[in-house]
């Protein structure tokens, strides 16, 4: 480097060390600020419709060159650590360490809440009903799997409330010790994995046997004890068990995309861009399930999801797993659910919450 270009370099560090002890000072103003609102709240310390405000205002104002995405996920860890300040949170999430479950907990939360690895998705729900984590994450949908069975099960029998939704795009590595493909002599993953990467599967892992295990983070901690596995996970499995990723994004659909929930005692305040989870089930007759839907219709409230279950209880043939956009709160989201209750068989309003904000 010539002298002119150190003495440049000087002087734009200078900039950055003066910037960084501003920033400093308003951090710590920041944080002032929310221990008081701590103080003055009633309820829970967590308010999911505040921190999606704060999230699309910071992609409102976001000057660049930083991208939308950098800054709201700059502010997420902000808000994570203020909250801590305030309360330290429990979250449960479907474990073990390096899930994609662990991931969406993550990037709803920020890094500073206690994460409970829990074995299956019913203890998440456990642990949430019975208080030992004041919140949980569980997978609902996948873009190219379709419905989590279980969990729209457990959302039926179980007693809490959806307040927040996280949209995680997962992407599938193939990873080992061996050196290449010719030397790996089997393949574990979670079987959802497994069938997102069915076609590169058919290329490059041909005749090698596929192992199905209950998690990918299994899959992973298997593959990093037998250099002669492999296992197709997440980066942060690869990261947690020290694993080489031989091949990335090896998912045969570019956008797959998994949704989550997150599941506490409440759900959420109206945030202005919100969606409302129900789960209902039709009289038995001909026309019912048309005849349920209708008010949303006649209030123009749009519908994103519709997902039908056979019912377990026996009393009904189907339920069905709607979400609505718009707050229960909304005179027309709650005229049109005033008038589905009469209509339908069952009806469970599971929550309000604010559409993902990154
Ligand atoms: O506004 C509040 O209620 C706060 O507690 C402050 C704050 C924040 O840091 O902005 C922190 C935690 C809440 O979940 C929401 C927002």
């Amino acid at each position: 480097m010539s002298a002119e270009q150190t003495e440049a370099l000087l002087t734009v560090r200078k900039d950055i060390d003066r910037l960084d002890a501003e920033i400093l000072q308003r951090l710590a103003e920041r944080a002032r600020c929310a221990q008081r609102v701590g103080e003055i709240k009633k309820g829970p310390l967590y308010r999911p419709e505040r921190e999606a405000q704060v999230l699309r205002n910071i992609a409102e104002k976001n000057p660049g060159p930083l991208s939308n995405e950098a800054v709201q996920r700059i502010f997420r860890e902000i808000m994570s650590w203020c909250l801590a300040l305030e309360q330290p949170l429990k979250v449960a999430y479907l474990g073990p360490h390096g899930t994609y479950s662990e991931s969406a907990a993550s990037k709803h939360f920020g890094g500073a809440p206690d994460l409970q690895p829990q074995q299956t998705i019913d203890d998440v729900f456990h642990a949430v009903e019975a208080g030992a984590a004041a919140y949980g994450v569980v997978p609902v949908e996948n873009s190219t799997e379709g419905a989590v069975g279980r969990t729209l099960d457990l959302f039926m029998s179980g007693n809490v409330s959806v307040c927040g939704e996280v949209s995680l795009r997962v992407r599938q590595n193939l990873m080992t010790h061996a050196a290449d493909m010719s030397q790996v002599k089997r393949i574990y993953s979670h079987s959802q994995s497994l069938s997102q990467c069915n076609d590169w599967l058919a290329h490059h892992a041909h005749g090698i046997p596929r192992l199905s295990v209950s998690s990918n983070a299994e899959a992973a901690r298997l593959a990093a004890e037998d250099k002669e596995a492999a296992a197709i996970a997440g980066e942060r499995a690869a990261q947690h068990f020290a694993l080489p990723i031989l091949h990335a994004n090896i998912e045969d659909d570019p956008n797959n995309t998994t949704r989550f929930l997150v599941i506490s005692a409440h759900d959420a305040s109206p945030s202005g861009r919100d969606k409302t989870s129900i789960v209902c089930s039709a009289l038995h007759k001909p026309g019912a399930v048309h005849a349920l839907l209708q008010p949303f219709a006649d209030e123009g409230v749009s519908m994103t999801k519709f997902e039908s279950r056979p019912s377990r209880t026996g009393l009904w043939e189907y339920v069905f797993y709607v979400d609505v956009e718009g707050h229960r709160e909304d005179p027309a989201v709650a005229r049109a659910l005033a008038a589905l209750a009469d209509r339908a068989a069952f009806l469970k309003v599971l929550g309000s919450y604010p559409v993902a904000a990154i």
